[in-house]
């Protein structure tokens, strides 16, 4: 099988860079319901100019590549041994290439092995078959979504539903609860793989594998089938929104599956996926290793624009989001918006009815334009002063240009009691582990979202006061802690739009430096130049924090669902 190791490496491309079209048709359904001036309205919209600068660029979709999971059916005979050395040479390849983020970190030392090579990465499962083809299939599932996985053991307590007995309709309180439990914090709007019995090994692996079906099929088991069609119409009734943001969209796909269990268990098992829904597959030819068919449409040509009632919405900077969805790819001559499509073209932000529970916007500081209900734009470069930050409210849309500094996991750990290597007053900390190249000029940034914040809540608050940082930039919020600290010293929570790690890389103008090389690329605290870096304020130094409020209005429209529907 001489070309397999190059149609793994094809395989592994293709799923990093180019959304398949089932997934870009569920994310254009999806904005076509959500109002596009809103805050989830227009995180769509940049995750659609994401979508369309991956796949003309060839680079990661989101910077985190995830856990390369391979499912593989061979026919008797083929040389499993030989296709894992290929599978990993592939897999170091397109790690080298920036295709893939290193990802593969000692549970123990902390230490990235560089390659996502090391124990237990990448996982491959192989199953023999009857057919002659060798069935290829691969998913990239981050570490944020991996996070807000759950699995229920019934019969249970759930949060605002009651009793869930181990029925259907006991089924489908764990799901809504588990769409509930991961907010924004996994980029929603999501898809959910269900897998219902077996133990909580096989159950979570079913789960998973729910997520190799395509988007628009049918369940063969008629009662699973209706579960989903019932999820699938109230899910998004919880108003978690896009990226937790409230709104109208925060489910895009729901698939179950169900096997036998013990007597003595009844296991409930979701595996909750991101927008950013990274699977593909090849068949591929016993004897020469070469590629005879793509087990899922491409999502080249097919627009993720959601067809829309036509509103009076101001179109994004620059070439409009839209139109570079539509064509699936940006036109060569496309200048990359400064200001993104979070900030509307006549220089509005969302004109999201103010948040509740929120004061008018505070006077507007000169670098701030008004947009209309309440929010603003406001320009700031970096070191930012304490009355910049004061003069901020939750819904404002911040550009940010000047240096800022990545950091998460290893280094908040690390910044707890040791001294920082740059001077952090007024600075601004970007959650963000990106992908990065470097040649002969230095580091180039391949991809470059934001990593979910809650991590760093037991560390955020004390490194704020600690340093004097008065940004803090990632996705889905954080929690009281650092809500205190920001309002005790004077910062604010930047929301970047999960998943959106092109756009982001644009905004990136120089690498200037960087420290800690030993956690390894993706926790290294890199010294990056930005422009034009926008991000929406979703907690203030005034005690108002966005997230709480989506989780306190979504928990109370999730106690809706507590009466029995399948009897
Ligand atoms: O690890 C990252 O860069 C992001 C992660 O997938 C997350 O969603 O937090
Ligand atoms: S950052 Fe968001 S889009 Fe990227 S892998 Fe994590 S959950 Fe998915």
């Amino acid at each position: 099988m001489q070309h397999f190791e190059e149609s793994i490496y094809n395989l592994i491309v293709e799923t990093s860079t180019n959304l398949p079209g089932d997934v870009r048709r569920a994310v254009a359904k999806g904005r076509a319901l959500e109002d596009r001036a809103t805050r989830s309205g227009l995180a769509l919209t940049t995750i659609a100019q994401n979508i369309g600068m991956a796949e003309h660029q060839v680079s990661p979709i989101c910077q985190d590549t995830g856990m390369p999971t391979f499912i593989i059916h061979t026919p008797v005979g083929v040389n499993q041994i030989e296709m894992k050395k290929d599978i990993h040479s592939a897999i170091i390849r397109a790690t080298k290439n920036g295709k893939l983020r290193p990802n593969s970190v000692d549970s123990l030392t902390g230490e990235n092995s560089g390659d996502n090579l090391g124990a237990g990465t990448p996982v491959i499962h192989f199953e023999q078959w009857e057919e002659e083809g060798i069935d290829v299939r691969l998913i990239l599932k981050g570490g944020g979504c991996e996070n807000k996985n759950i699995q229920y053991s019934l019969p249970a307590e759930l949060e605002g539903l009651g009793k869930a007995g181990r029925d259907l309709d006991g089924i489908r309180k764990c799901i809504l609860h588990a769409v509930y439990q991961a907010q924004g914090q996994g980029c929603s709007a999501g898809f959910i793989g269900v897998g219902i019995g077996g133990d909580r090994t096989t159950g979570y692996e079913l789960a998973k594998k729910q997520l190799f079906r395509k988007v628009e099929d049918v369940n063969t088991n008629a009662d699973l089938g209706k579960l989903e069609d019932y999820i699938m119409e109230n899910a998004n009734k919880l108003g978690i929104g896009t990226m937790g943001f409230g709104g109208e969209v925060t489910l895009l796909g729901c698939k179950i599956g169900v096997m036998n269990r013990l007597p003595a268990s009844f296991f409930v098992s979701v595996a909750y996926n991101c927008w950013a829904f990274r699977r593909q597959g090849i068949l591929v030819h016993p004897a020469t290793g070469d590629i005879k068919e793509w087990l899922y449409e491409s999502g080249t040509g097919i627009s993720v624009e959601g067809e829309q009632a036509p509103q009076p919405v101001a179109e994004p900077v620059g070439i409009a989001a839209a139109d570079r969805a539509a064509s699936g790819i940006v036109p060569e001559d496309a200048t990359i918006p400064a200001a993104p499509a979070i900030v509307s073209g006549t220089g509005e932000a969302a004109s999201e009815p103010a948040v509740p529970g929120h004061g008018a916007a505070s006077e507007p500081t000169a670098a701030a334009s008004t947009g209309s209900g309440g929010s603003r734009e406001v320009r700031l470069s970096t070191p930012i002063s304490e009355e910049d930050i004061r003069s901020l409210r939750v819904g404002d849309v911040v550009i940010l240009s000047g240096e800022m500094h990545t950091g998460r996991d290893a280094l908040h750990k690390y910044l707890m009691d040791h001294d920082t290597p740059v001077d952090l007053n007024g600075a601004v900390i970007y959650h963000c582990g990106p992908v990065m190249l470097k040649d002969d000029e230095g580091w180039h940034v391949k991809a470059a979202g934001p990593t979910t914040s809650i991590r760093e809540e037991p560390y955020q608050g004390d490194i704020i006061k600690k340093f004097g940082i008065r940004a803090v930039i990632g996705k889905g919020g954080m929690g009281p802690k650092t809500l205190k600290a920001l309002g005790e010293h004077g910062g604010v929570y930047l929301n970047a739009i999960g998943g959106a790690a092109q756009y982001y890389a644009e905004c990136i103008k120089k690498v200037n430096a960087v420290d800690f090389m030993e956690f390894g690329i993706p926790e290294a605290m890199w010294h990056l130049q930005v422009e034009g870096f926008a991000a929406i304020v979703t907690m203030d130094a005034h005690g108002n924090s966005l997230h709480a409020d989506v989780e306190k209005d979504s928990a109370a429209k999730l106690a809706q669902f507590r009466e029995p529907v399948f009897k």
